[in-house]
């Protein structure tokens, strides 16, 4: 099987000539005069495929929809053996267009049937679209409701109710209660109902999506949450046990006189200006270290390495005692390097790693907590395209469900200002309340909220964890918040924080971000672990670090001994913009 093996591309215009007839044929269009079709068709590139050949796998991000002009394509689950086949889709069906609502990862791989040629939307185009179409949204409310009714068919067939959930009724009475949620959700007074009940289906994570413009038809979503499994997977590597051996390079202990050294993994993230950060930070901690002569027995050397941390630890570098990632770096599913994570749970990060920042749940559940308080019913979710970003994304529907408040949309990734533009407008139809960012450079508020005064929307805006800085804000006339658990953005810090800010500034004339002070304090828990340890040996200076107690950082205070950080309400600050000062306040 190949992949993107496609025999033929018909460039837009040109090969869809051909298919202008089976285009305007299209059931998901009938909702549309001769005209809009013809102007949409301008908008589509014709692909060809071979049988066998993958269009996407599952897990992927999605940036297109597909519709079926020739051939059959097959949507699965797994691979080889544990293949589940969900669908085989026929001419003029569609697929591809959970990811483009949702933000969210391919739920299902795509795979050529037979001889394919399907016509292909990028999301740019799909949005403007959606917007500028309400009849759309109504006949993916149909088609969403018919496969979600079947998915409900087909897995309570083959397989019981899952642990602590309620049995679900009989097949016919599941279709007859997708009818009813469906008929619930047109009176907009029972979106909530609706939204409760989408919830509950089989499927972990549920997206509805009202579109009141149109008789207040509701599209009901089921989805498989990756959050989970992101999870999942990151605290398994995070778990990595004690027993994993040390590279045999790093068992020196102190030798009289010369100082040991520490070698350091720095893995930088892929975002430019975080690694710019990341590094700044890394390299203002090794000049205190240098100028203040704190550890003397010990001498850090850090590696950079690049590409959010894909590249092998064991590469040919002298074998680091620790390393330093802003979040999981993938591919390291089994490193027996104790790592810092910049980004995570201090309570999650179990075995050889430690995570510095608060767990996006737990941002994730004092952000409803916070949303509930203000009566807000309905929200949109943006957040940044990152294992931590999905997180808090999952999370947050999560708790917000169990308040009653409907997560109308959630996405990632808006690739331009049209865009954008098409997603405010989505949100104004989905009669949106308030929208929550995940972001940790700080960058995506500003950019949401300049777009939402350019549309004249008003939303109230939760930015976090890095909360922008207050002088690229005052563009937006609507109330805006931040949630950190940076000392410095919450400008309640203590000496550690003010000190390192001072630092900071005198040294790059700008004031630190998040990133930057959580690799500030990791470089220098790195030396004093090894100092407390009094040795480079990997696991001495874990057990040393978590017997550290409370320390002051740059970023916050941890406490390395309080095995659990979670839920004790004060990790995490909330902030308010004000308008006419441009400053943060508690
Ligand atoms: N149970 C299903 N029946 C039919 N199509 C599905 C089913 N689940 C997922 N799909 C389609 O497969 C696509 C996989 O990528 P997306 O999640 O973007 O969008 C998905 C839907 O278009």
């Amino acid at each position: 099987m190949t992949r993107f093996g496609f025999f033929s591309v018909g460039r837009k215009g040109k090969g869809i000539v051909l298919n202008k007839l089976a285009f305007l044929e299209i059931p998901l269009f009938v909702g549309l005069d001769r005209a809009h079709k013809a102007a949409l068709l301008q908008q589509f590139t014709q692909l060809s495929y071979r049988a066998g050949d993958i269009l996407f796998e599952e897990g992927e991000f999605g940036d297109s929809l597909y519709i079926i002009m020739q051939g059959k394509t097959r949507i699965y689950l797994g691979s080889g053996n544990n293949e589940t086949t969900l669908a085989i889709l026929g001419e003029k069906e569609y697929f591809g267009e959970m990811a483009l609502l949702t933000g969210d990862p391919r739920s299902a791989s795509a795979r050529a049937e037979s001889d394919l040629v399907v016509l292909k939307l990028i999301k740019d185009s799909f949005d403007r679209i959606l917007y500028e179409h309400n009849t759309l949204a109504v006949q993916f409310a149909g088609i969403l409701a018919k496969r979600l009714a079947k998915v409900n068919r087909e897995s309570s067939r083959t397989a019981g109710p899952p642990p602590e959930e309620p049995a679900l009724p009989e097949p016919e009475a599941v279709e007859e209660a997708s009818t009813a949620e469906a008929a619930a959700a047109v009176r907009p007074n029972d979106r909530r109902a609706a939204a409760g009940a989408a919830a509950r289906s089989r499927l972990p994570v549920a997206l509805c999506m009202a579109a009141s413009f149109m008789a207040g038809a509701l599209l009901c979503y089921g989805l498989q949450a990756d959050g989970a499994s992101t999870a999942a997977n990151l605290w398994q590597w995070a778990a990595v046990g004690p027993d994993s051996s040390p590279p045999s390079s790093l068992s020196a202990t102190i030798a009289d006189g010369a100082a040991v050294e520490v070698p350091v993994a720095v893995y930088l993230p892929k975002d430019a200006s975080a690694a710019v950060s990341m590094q700044r930070g890394v390299e203002l901690a090794m000049a205190d270290l240098q100028a203040s002569s704190a550890y003397p027995r010990f001498r850090l050397s850090p590696d950079y390495r690049g590409d959010g941390g894909t590249e092998e630890l064991s590469d040919g570098s002298a074998a680091p005692a620790f390393a330093i990632a802003a979040s999981l770096p993938a591919g390291q599913a089994s490193a027996s390097v104790p790592t810092l994570l910049l980004d995570g749970a201090a309570a999650s990060a179990a075995g050889r790693s430690v995570a510095l920042g608060i767990a996006p749940g737990v941002y994730a559940g004092e952000v409803a907590e916070w949303l509930a308080r203000q009566s807000f019913g309905k929200v949109a979710i943006y957040y940044e395209d990152s294992a931590a970003g999905r997180q808090f994304a999952a999370a947050l529907e999560k708790a917000a469900d169990r308040k009653g408040i409907l997560v109308a949309d959630r996405l990632t990734r808006i690739s331009a200002r049209s865009a954008l533009t098409a997603v405010i407008g989505k949100w104004k139809l989905l009669e949106t309340e308030a929208v929550v960012v995940y972001d940790s450079s700080g960058e995506a508020a500003p950019e949401i909220g300049s777009g939402l005064q350019a549309a004249g929307a008003r939303y109230p805006l939760l930015a976090g964890p890095a909360v922008p800085a207050a002088e690229m804000m005052p563009a937006y006339a609507g109330e805006v918040y931040g949630y950190t658990d940076f000392a410095a953005d919450a400008a309640a810090g203590g000496a550690a924080a003010a000190a390192f800010a001072d630092k900071y500034r005198a040294a790059y004339g700008m004031a630190p971000s998040r990133i930057a002070a959580a690799a500030y304090d990791a470089v220098r828990l790195i030396a004093l672990s090894a100092d407390k340890a009094g040795s480079a040996e990997p696991a001495r200076m874990v057990e040393a670090l978590k017997a550290a107690g409370v320390w002051e950082g740059a970023l916050r205070t941890y406490n390395f001994n309080a095995g659990s950080e979670t839920g004790s309400g004060s990790l995490v600050r909330l902030l308010k913009l004000s308008p006419k000062q441009g400053e943060w306040g508690e």
